[in-house]
């Protein structure tokens, strides 16, 4: 960075540029491209729907819940800086207990005491979970390399680059081979995979044992205890970062995208359409931050491109989040007396007939002014995730009565499985895709390492430094440049 806190770039900066979506991933995008680009390229980011993407919030009783995105690792250091660069606040995970339900009894369930859980554990699992958190740490330290190598500037031209500078062919291979067979390998019991993974699976992905094993390590590091979320709701990020970025919002959709040549470079025309205007406007750089499976419906055609841009593969994983307020039926779960139920949180195992994923007591999302967990004998707000939307019968059964019902069926994340590839990263000169990184693990912290990456990698091709892109052997080199 120069003196101005600014990359120094030789040669004419690109004057306009273009993100497609505001939801986390292109606000950060946003973001980054403004450390890397400097205070004189205009950027534009369109969003055809609100801020925050899939993270959002919806109101019950005068607070607001957080009905997509909600958790942060506490080694997520992006989402971290933003936080702290935006002067918002931290919200910690308010404790509770946990209980796994197999569609007749709980199998597993948490008590007050850390000692007793863990003799439990060992009893019925043996030495399984111990390997398992071996397993996870490793992984979260592999991972936690891309904050050295980005704060290096360096940058990656594809997601299967990125992740095997990270991890090697090993880091690869986990986004092909299941977790069953990689835990299993590992020495993990299989009663330990359907009664602690599978259900962990379930209130993550919606998905079973047999998703890849790089999103199964992501979503085991977010059942770890050391979670937290933003004061305020995770979406005030990402209009923080719109700010912060001095970026110009244009809440419109995006419908075509086409190549011009200009010069010796590209430029590119994006045509987008309001409820009441179409308009059309050429940029330099264009970052499509949504994901472009068919199913998901951006409604973003690609058209000029010679030869045609390659189909993205796969589909999209509905979940169903449904917000309750009502008080929970709990001799459903076998308690005929509510005051005796202990638990916050319901995760399920892949039973057949169980409608729904997990059931948790939530919190709203300002707790600064003080918040107390509703005890099971008052109502409360609940968190139902479930793969199609609850009817009346299914409320009935986990509600005892309800106030409201929130739903929100969101396409969620990947469908792993539903394809191998991974979507690239460059669709074309200076046309970058945000959201391929979802097909390795989806994550608010995900796609703000894809953001951080596009940036750099946005700035190292339009500055011809190619040095910069692709390096081998990263940890090795950096080592030896201090
Ligand atoms: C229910 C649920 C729970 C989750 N829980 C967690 C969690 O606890 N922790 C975690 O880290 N992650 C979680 N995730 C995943 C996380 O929310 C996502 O990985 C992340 O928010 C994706 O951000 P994004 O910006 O890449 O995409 P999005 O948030 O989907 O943003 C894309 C934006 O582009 C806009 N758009 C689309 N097409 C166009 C167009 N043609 N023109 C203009 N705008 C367009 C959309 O309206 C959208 O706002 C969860 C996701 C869901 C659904
Ligand atoms: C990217 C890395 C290394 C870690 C991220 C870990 C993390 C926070 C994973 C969360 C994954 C996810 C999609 C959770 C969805 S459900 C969240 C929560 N249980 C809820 O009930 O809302």
């Amino acid at each position: 960075l120069g003196d101005s806190g600014f990359a120094q770039l030789d040669g004419a900066p690109p004057s306009k540029i273009a993100i497609v979506g505001a939801g986390i991933g292109g606000t950060a995008t946003a973001h980054f491209l403004r450390q890397h680009f400097g205070p004189e390229v205009h950027i534009d980011v369109f969003e055809k729907g609100t801020v925050g993407g899939r993270l959002a919030t919806v109101t019950v009783n005068h607070q607001d819940y957080e009905s997509g995105g909600s958790i942060i690792h506490s080694l997520n250091l992006h989402m971290q800086d933003f936080v702290k660069q935006l002067g918002l606040k931290y919200r910690k995970n308010v404790a509770g207990k946990t209980a796994v339900f197999n569609g007749e009894e709980f199998i597993l369930e948490e008590t007050d005491w850390y000692l007793l859980d863990l003799f439990r554990l060992w009893w019925r699992y043996g030495i399984s979970f111990i390997r398992l958190q071996m397993w996870v740490e490793e992984i979260m330290e592999k991972f936690m390399r891309i904050y050295k190598y980005q704060g290096h500037g360096y940058a990656f031209s594809s997601v299967e680059e990125l992740l095997h500078s990270l991890g090697g062919s090993g880091f690869l291979n986990m986004t092909h081979r299941s977790l069953s067979e990689s835990l299993l390998e590992l020495g993990v019991s299989q009663r330990f995979i359907d009664e602690v993974i599978a259900p962990v699976m379930r209130v993550n992905y919606g998905q079973n044992i047999s998703i890849p094993a790089f999103v199964g390590a992501v979503s085991l590091a977010g059942a770890q205890a050391n979670l937290w979320a933003v004061e305020g709701g995770n979406k005030l990020v990402c209009s923080g970062l719109l700010k912060l970025a001095k970026a110009n919002l244009i809440q419109a959709q995006v419908t075509t995208i086409s190549p011009h040549a200009a010069g010796e470079s590209t430029q590119y025309q994006l045509n987008y359409a309001t409820l009441t205007e179409k308009g059309s406007e050429f940029y330099d750089i264009v970052v499509v931050a949504t994901p472009l499976q068919s199913s998901v419906g951006s409604g973003i055609s690609f058209q000029g491109f010679e030869p045609q841009l390659p189909d993205i593969a796969g589909s999209y994983h509905h979940t169903v989040a449904s917000i309750v307020h009502g008080y929970l039926n709990c001799s459903y779960f076998g308690f005929p007396d509510p005051k005796l139920f202990p638990f916050a949180s319901v995760l399920t195992t892949d039973s057949p007939g169980l409608f729904f994923n997990s059931a948790a007591s939530i919190c709203p999302v300002n707790i600064s002014t003080g918040f107390r967990r509703k005890q099971p004998q008052e109502a409360g707000v609940y968190k139902v995730f479930s793969p199609q939307p609850l009817d009346k019968p299914a409320l009935k059964t986990l509600f005892r009565s309800y106030y409201s019902v929130q739903v929100t069926d969101w396409q969620a994340y990947p469908h792993y499985g539903s394809t191998q590839d991974l979507p690239p990263v460059v669709l074309h000169d200076s046309l970058y895709y945000l959201n391929g990184i979802e097909w390795a693990g989806s994550a608010m912290e995900m796609s703000s390492v894809a953001a951080k990456n596009i940036a750099l990698l946005a700035y190292h091709r339009w500055s011809r430094q190619l040095e910069m892109v692709d390096q081998k052997d990263l940890m090795h080199k950096i080592k030896t440049e201090l």
